[in-house]
């Protein structure tokens, strides 16, 4: 049972001369929240949907919950629950009575009354798919997805177009999720989602992976400052103002970061250090702050791209 819950290695994908996965690995580890985050278009949904055995891969290998999705599907259908992008309800089925045949499925279903409430879809049990607004669209398929109390669910997009009380829910009942010991990988663009819910990040970038831990290892759990100004400032000459061992470096769009490899070094001194040098230099720094990378800060770091606008 040491197996991870779902392990790739070196998947490609390729549609005509697109290649959407070029030799992409990770492993996600089971009783955990796995978030793929990356921009539109960067082979996160192909990735999924070949865990999920809907698609075939180019090359690579793909173990879920140790078996082979495409050729032990069978095996896994009851073991696994999954969320598409597109739904995947016929669009006459009413919501209630979708729940209840998906739960006629499995031996301990959770009850589709209890699911119904939870994801506040009770006043929309009698209406067909295709007549729920597109946030109850999704909630339905998340009910889908945990209605069998899979060991593994794979959520692609989970919360997109949901509005912020109905992305809260989403998320709560991923927590539990987690916290009754289903693995979850999902799928998303948005780093507030990645950072708040998932234990181990995966940074997908043009089929590859950029970057791949927890929230904390990646952001590095250390402050930064940063100011925006004009580009093109001495870096060199800040860094031999500061103190102790640091480094400051110009990102695009003339935004700056400096750092201190000593954890106690970013305090009050660090910062008057840096709004001194700037009023020497003629330099006035705007959206000046000490904060914790985020995984957006992280994203541009690599890629020199910003994740909402790639
Ligand atoms: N069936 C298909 N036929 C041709 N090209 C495809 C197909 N599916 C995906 N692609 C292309 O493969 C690349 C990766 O797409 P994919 O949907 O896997 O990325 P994604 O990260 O999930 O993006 P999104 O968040 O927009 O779904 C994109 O360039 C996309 O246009």
């Amino acid at each position: 049972m040491d197996t991870a819950a779902v392990e790739v290695t070196d998947l490609v994908k390729r549609y005509g001369g697109t290649t959407a996965v070029a030799g992409l690995s990770f492993a996600a580890p089971r009783g955990a929240v796995t978030a793929l985050l990356g921009p539109n278009g960067a082979g996160k949904t192909s990735t999924i949907e070949i865990c999920e055995g809907f698609r075939r891969a180019d090359s690579g290998r793909v173990r879920v919950l140790g078996l082979d999705p495409a050729a032990d599907a069978r095996a896994l259908k009851p073991r696994v629950g999954v969320m598409l992008q597109a739904g995947g309800v016929p669009t006459g089925a009413r919501a209630g009575e979708w729940l209840r045949l998906m739960a006629a499925f499995h031996a301990d279903p959770v009850p589709p009354q209890e699911l119904l409430e939870r994801l506040g879809l009770l006043s929309a049990a009698r209406t067909p798919f295709r007549r729920l607004s597109g946030g109850q669209q999704q909630r339905l398929s998340l009910a889908a997805a945990v209605i069998g109390r899979p060991e593994l669910v794979f959520l692609d997009e989970p919360t997109a177009g949901l509005d912020p009380q109905a992305r809260m829910a989403a998320w709560e009942l991923v927590g539990e999720l987690r916290d009754a010991g289903v693995g979850v990988v999902l799928t998303t663009h948005h780093m507030e989602e990645a950072e708040r819910l998932a234990d181990h990040v995966v940074i997908v970038d043009h089929g590859r992976v950029v970057a791949d831990g927890s929230t904390a290892d990646l952001t590095d759990a250390r402050q930064e400052l940063r100011f925006r100004a004009d580009p093109g400032l001495d870096t060199a000459s800040l860094l031999r103002a500061l103190p102790g061992e640091c480094d400051v470096e110009e990102l695009p769009g003339g935004q700056y970061v400096a750092v201190s490899a000593d954890p106690a070094g970013l305090g009050p001194g660090f910062l008057a250090t840096v709004t001194t040098w700037c009023a020497a230099n003629g330099v006035l720094p705007e959206d000046l702050r000490v904060q914790r990378r985020t995984l957006e800060d992280v994203f541009l770091e690599l890629t020199g791209r910003d994740l909402r606008e790639s």
